[in-house]
């Protein structure tokens, strides 16, 4: 014990560390410092600061789990997350980490054109469906004046969107009463709420009761979904069946489908019970990592909308010169579904560069990473220090690179969506295509991996190209109908004649500030709670939709 406690991370910047509880205690201290519930980012970013800004630090959590070291600069995480002669698909994912373990390479590949940009497009009804369902919650909320949570709306959104996107199936989120699978979202609902801050950061046998209501609710949604699957089989096999029947080129066969699901079952006759268990829980994964994040990226749009006057009229300026002075969604909708619609989220600069500001300044998820002990796996900082990080947890935190003082400057806390205006609009792709990279590295202002809300490198995330997608379209559809209004938290500080004040950033001044908690990704505290204001757009418009 004395040997790990003192000996073997003895070379890292870090805290003090105690004998029995290493720098569980410190980071308790922190945690406390922050408002109830603050997400670890932030705690990690203030140990960061006051140790000096180390470009990584070791975090000793024994015996709570692994020892972890703390990466604090995109140099550092880049060497984590690229190719290299010890890993060829970058360092392995932590065991604290459990999306797409197995055969890793094989999965990515069949799962590959389900995510690729031109399939993705042919999505573009599908999201603006359900973004007009979303609309009409809004609808209502504006003229009823109540305050809701956002976050709740936006993330019911993106899993409607992921369903589809999926499974080919309807979830119904959005109107979770009222079908037959509104239990698949409640007890998913429920699950995710078993995975709080206090309990991340320890292991299971630490809540016995709690693990133990994880599990059967775990159980209950497999069963779900295990008979979801079951059913699509069977219509992929009646499908197949059909096709081989028109098997004589009179072009009868319809379009590949090219959900996750289909792709997981093609070549399948039989649904064993080994592939209905992979695919149940490759679905798992894609389910969870293809919603909550998004929800949260448009829920922090909306807050910043709700602050940041210049960015608002910015984005609305820019949606009218691309889709014409007609701000109903009903137009924006036929503009994107018209030939070369697609074209014009490509041509989305301004509210790109939101979508890639928020990312920067509110990351929804990082990356572990776990190089096996014993195997020396080495990093490099730029003064030449060696560090071997084996056998530790090792944390991209993006938090915290991404608001690198020394890259983004004394601006490096704000939202400034200007600072990509330089950019190229198709470069949101963080990384995966080393060629494309440095053709736009003459564009760029940062080191390519100063960004990186979808980590980089082979193993980054598959649906960034979806996420970035669907955020503009979304945009595109309600950015000029609703004015946003921040509740409680974050709310606006107005003068004695109940107006906004601007401060010194071009923002209005807020009575208080907004942060993440953790809930397994990093959520806005209050669930973005806020009012939604029509009145100036559109008065006569919301009471014909709803
Ligand atoms: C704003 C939205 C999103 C953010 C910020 C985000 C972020 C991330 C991050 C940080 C990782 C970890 C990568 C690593 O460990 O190196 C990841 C992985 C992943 N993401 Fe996303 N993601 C988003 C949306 C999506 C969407 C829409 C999907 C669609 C299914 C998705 C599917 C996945 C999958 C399957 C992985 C695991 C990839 C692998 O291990 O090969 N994500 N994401």
């Amino acid at each position: 014990t004395w040997h790990r406690r003192f000996k073997q991370f003895a070379n890292f910047p870090q805290f003090k560390t105690s004998f029995i509880w290493g720098h569980l205690k410190t980071i308790h201290e922190y945690t406390l410092k922050g408002p109830p519930g603050i997400h670890h980012d932030h705690v990690f970013a203030a140990m960061a600061k006051d140790a000096g800004n180390p470009p990584l630090m070791l975090l000793d959590l024994r015996p709570a789990t692994y020892p972890m070291v703390l990466v604090n600069s995109h140099d550092i995480a880049e060497q984590i997350t690229r190719v290299s002669s010890m890993f060829a698909w970058s360092t392995p994912k932590s065991p604290t980490m459990g999306a797409l373990k197995e055969e890793w390479k094989q999965l990515r590949k069949r799962f590959n054109p389900g995510f690729a940009p031109q399939h993705l497009m042919t999505l573009l009804p599908c999201i603006l469906d359900k973004t007009d369902i979303f609309m009409e919650h809004l609808d209502r909320y504006a003229l009823s004046g109540d305050e809701f949570p956002m976050l709740r709306n936006t993330i019911n959104l993106t899993f409607d969107i992921i369903g589809a996107v999926t499974m080919d199936v309807e979830f119904d989120a959005q109107r979770a009463e009222s079908s037959g699978q509104g239990e698949f979202i409640k007890l998913y609902d429920q699950l995710l709420n078993k995975y709080g801050v206090e309990y991340s950061r320890f292991r299971r046998w630490m809540s016995p009761m709690r693990e133990w209501r994880r599990h059967t609710l775990s159980e209950r949604i497999d069963r779900l979904l295990e008979a979801m699957i079951r059913t699509k089989h069977a219509e992929h096999n009646n499908h197949q069946t059909a096709i081989n029947g028109n098997g004589n080129g009179n072009g009868h066969t319809k379009r590949k489908p090219r959900d996750v699901l289909s792709l997981s079952l093609q070549g399948s006759d039989t649904l064993s019970p080994a592939l209905l268990t992979e695919t149940r829980d490759q679905i798992k994964s894609f389910l969870f990592a293809g919603h909550d994040t998004t929800g949260i990226l448009l829920a922090w749009i909306f807050y910043e909308f709700s602050r940041s006057p210049r960015v608002l009229q910015a984005v609305r300026d820019e949606l009218d010169e691309l889709f014409g002075p007609d701000a109903d969604p009903a137009a924006v909708r036929a503009r994107l579904l018209a030939p070369g619609g697609e074209e014009l989220i490509n041509r989305m600069r301004y509210a790109t560069a939101v979508v890639k500001e928020v990312l920067r300044v509110y990351p929804p998820a990082g990356t572990a990473r776990m190089a096996p002990p014993g195997s020396g796996f080495t990093v490099r900082t730029q003064d030449g220090q060696s560090y071997c990080l084996d056998g530790a947890i090792i944390y991209n935190c993006a938090t915290i690179i991404q608001r690198d003082r020394t890259v983004f400057g004394d601006t490096a806390d704000d939202f400034v969506p200007e600072r990509w205006l330089g950019d190229r609009v198709e470069i949101m792709s963080a990384g995966a295509d080393e060629e494309s990279e440095k053709r736009d590295e003459a564009g760029r202002k940062y080191p390519p991996g100063a960004w990186r809300p979808f980590e980089r490198g082979p193993r980054n995330c598959i649906g960034q190209d979806l996420a970035t997608i669907e955020a503009r379209v979304i945009v595109a559809a309600v950015a000029r109908r609703y004015d946003f209004v921040k509740v409680g938290l974050g709310e606006l500080d107005l003068d004695e004649k109940g107006k906004p004040v601007l401060n010194d950033k071009g923002q209005y001044r807020t009575k208080s500030e907004m942060y993440n908690t953790a809930q397994v990704t990093a959520k806005p505290v209050d669930a973005m709670r806020m009012k939604v204001d029509t009145s100036h757009v559109y008065p006569h418009t919301i009471i014909s939709r709803i």
